[in-house]
């Protein structure tokens, strides 16, 4: 299956307003995309709603091609947040307690992990570049390697698509870098489908293959390569949130290019 994720038509309100207004979109299998915008643009918003943490107020989403009310595969998704920086150096749990609690369901009747548990919990922990973090509490890791853990415990269960919400707030720039190269290798070398919100703007347009460009209610979709990220900061300076940059393309609602 190409598509794994079709937005048709999607409305979104908490109260009154709309957030999103009408949005049709896309994302194939392989993609990186990035959501890039102003300040309750909507970003947060529409990520909630593809992952069925709320619900459309009309139009639909579809996941790995299911309807989101009856999606189940919820392994083959994973999500990243920005909170899981919240830990302190006293959280009791080690980096491998972090990702055996994933595996729980695997244990079996006593709830123990075997040998093969164990091998899969050092693969994903290679993966992100973590090994040598096994047995160190998640409390006593860098924002930046906090959040490897957590993609290596994503990565447990063979997951086909990723969402991060500004993972990298507060992380140093040294390992956000190493951040990106991981999610670089994931997409790249796993063909693990990516969508990141992110302020950086700068580095994601550079990550990304598209970019989603939220303003006024609506999105534009870019390809990386013709976005003009110079340009958009350009237009965006200043205090007014609800500006949204000249888009060369014609109508509303993504689909654009
Ligand atoms: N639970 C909520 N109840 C009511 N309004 C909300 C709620 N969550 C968000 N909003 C509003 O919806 C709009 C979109 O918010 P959203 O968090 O999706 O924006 P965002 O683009 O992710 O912003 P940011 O870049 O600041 O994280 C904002 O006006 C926000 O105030």
């Amino acid at each position: 299956m190409k598509e794994i994720i079709e937005v048709e038509n999607l409305s979104f309100s908490y109260e009154d307003d709309y957030v999103l207004k009408d949005i049709n979109l896309t994302i194939n299998k392989g993609d990186f995309i990035a959501f890039i915008g102003p300040n309750g643009s909507g970003k947060s918003t529409l990520l909630k709603l593809l992952i069925g943490d709320l619900k459309a107020s009309s139009g639909q989403v579809k996941l790995l091609g299911k309807a989101i009310k009856n999606f189940k595969e919820w392994d083959k998704v994973g999500y990243i947040s920005q909170k899981v920086r919240d830990f302190n150096s006293s959280f009791p749990a080690t980096v491998k307690e972090i990702i055996g609690a994933a595996l729980y369901q695997e244990m079996g009747w006593f709830k123990i992990l075997t040998k093969k548990l164990e091998q899969r919990i050092d693969k994903v922990l290679k993966l992100v570049d973590m090994f040598d973090y096994k047995y160190r509490k998640i409390g006593e890791l860098s924002g930046g390697q906090q959040q490897r853990v957590f993609i290596a415990r994503t990565l447990i269960s063979n997951p086909e698509i990723i969402f991060l919400d500004e993972p990298l707030v507060g992380v140093d720039a040294k390992s956000q870098d190493e951040f990106y190269k991981l999610l670089a290798k994931l997409n790249g070398e796993l063909g693990i489908t990516i969508v990141m919100i992110s302020h950086d703007i700068y580095v994601i347009s550079d990550q990304a293959n598209k970019i989603f460009c939220f303003g006024n209610n609506s999105i534009f979709v870019h390809q990386a390569e013709e976005f003009d990220y110079i340009n958009y900061l350009n237009q965006i300076k200043g205090d007014n949130k609800s500006l949204v940059p000249k888009h060369e393309h014609q109508g509303v609602n993504s689909r654009c290019c």
